[in-house]
């Protein structure tokens, strides 16, 4: 297995925005880039052929769903979550740790761990770093992600500084207890808060343990945009330029612009599946909410500026029609463009970066698509 790496090709002239390749196992993606969120092994309604024709070439999925359901046993058995989903292309895996602090009524976190209770069923569970590399490890994803607290927006000083520190042991335990210690793929998650302290602290604590890259943690928890920017302004410069960046949970076009602004290489959410599945769509000039009456009898494509297959063939009166009868079909044509529409973006993101002019086409685009300038 060879190690995850990070090729740097050039860095904007205009921004702090970076060009860039990550070479795994199964295979190296362009950056800045998004990956599609498959959380319970399957990008909800696409097909692994789909995602390969859209251009996707790194997808998530999740330590603490795939522990829960089908459980990490069975996908070993499989041969791993590669053969077991029929993707030859790379996967993340994220730890567990923020499902943990977000989706179970949570019980108590110690030094040892974390104990909860299972979101579906109720019975009590216990993850601690350990046990999160175990199951990551039974997946066998190219790129699995460090146990973590991430705590909820905004905290006390004082938690987020013990919560940091006891973040940063978890990730020592997590290096020890990392089974494939020679391919490495194995990130650590910069936590901190708001606190430029803290997020020095935990980026301090991280880099001196040398993962082969880093995940900016703790953002995209309900905090302004201008916080999570801002803490990207003072945190991504104290992570090594040699390494992939990754920030985790966000997705919306403004703030995948302004992350790759800030020197961030990967990105990941769930917003364009989540919205795709009540109908809203992500077009050139917009968000569209297909199922509005006004498009009843618009025979025109979601976003008349898109090529992809969807856009090439199918109206919103039809797709309008679909998602009105609740038809599964509807939600895969609105998932399908709305990743499209991503993944071209970043497209169109890294073209700026070689062209060095990211921040005019932030300009211009924020201004097609509606975001207030500042
Ligand atoms: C949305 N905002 C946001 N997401 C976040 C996630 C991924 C959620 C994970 O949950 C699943 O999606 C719901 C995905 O799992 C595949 C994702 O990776 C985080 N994961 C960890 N370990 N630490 C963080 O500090 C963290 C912060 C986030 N902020
Ligand atoms: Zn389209």
């Amino acid at each position: 297995m060879t190690a995850i790496t990070y090729e740097h090709i050039k860095t904007c002239k205009q921004t702090g925005a970076r060009l860039g390749k990550v070479h795994t196992p199964h295979g190296s993606f362009d950056t800045p880039a998004f990956m599609p969120v498959g959380t319970l092994a399957t990008v909800k309604t696409m097909s692994p052929e789909e995602l390969k024709e859209m251009g996707a070439n790194m997808i998530l999925s999740n330590t603490y769903h795939l522990w829960l359901r089908p459980g990490h046993d069975i996908v070993k058995e499989a041969g791993g979550l590669h053969k077991f989903m029929n993707w030859d292309g790379a996967i993340l895996t994220d730890s567990g740790g923020f499902q943990v602090f977000s989706l179970s009524d949570l019980r108590k976190i110690e030094e040892e761990g974390v104990h909860f209770r299972n979101h579906l069923s109720g019975e009590k569970l216990f993850l601690s770093p350990e046990k999160a590399m175990q199951i990551q490890n039974a997946l066998g994803a190219d790129i699995m992600m460090a146990f973590d607290e991430c705590p909820p927006y905004p905290a006390e000083f004082d938690y987020m500084k013990k919560s940091v520190e006891r973040t940063s042991r978890w990730a020592e335990r997590c290096l020890e207890a990392h089974e494939r210690k020679g391919d490495q793929g194995l990130f650590g998650i910069v936590q901190g808060g708001e606190y430029e302290e803290l997020r020095r602290l935990s980026a301090n604590d991280l880099t001196s343990l040398d993962f082969p890259g880093y995940a900016v943690g703790g953002l995209s928890v309900g905090e302004p945009k201008d916080v999570m920017n801002r803490v990207l302004e003072f945190t991504t410069p104290l992570l090594p330029s040699d390494k992939p960046r990754y920030l985790m949970g966000v997705g919306s076009p403004d703030s995948l612009i302004d992350g790759a602004i800030r020197g961030i290489d990967m990105f990941d959410c769930v917003l364009p599946t989540r919205i795709a599945r009540n109908g809203t769509c992500m077009t050139s000039e917009g968000r569209l909410v297909v199922r509005n009456a006004k498009y009843a009898r618009d025979f025109s494509p979601l976003d008349p500026n898109c090529d992809c297959h969807v856009c090439k063939n199918y109206t919103r009166a039809y797709i309008r029609h679909l998602v009105k009868a609740n038809e599964t079909f509807g939600f895969r044509l609105t998932t399908y463009h709305n990743l499209y529409f991503l993944l071209k973006l970043m497209e169109q993101v890294r073209e700026a970066i070689m062209q060095d002019r990211l921040g005019d086409f932030r300009d211009e685009f924020f201004e097609k698509y509606g975001f207030n300038k500042p």
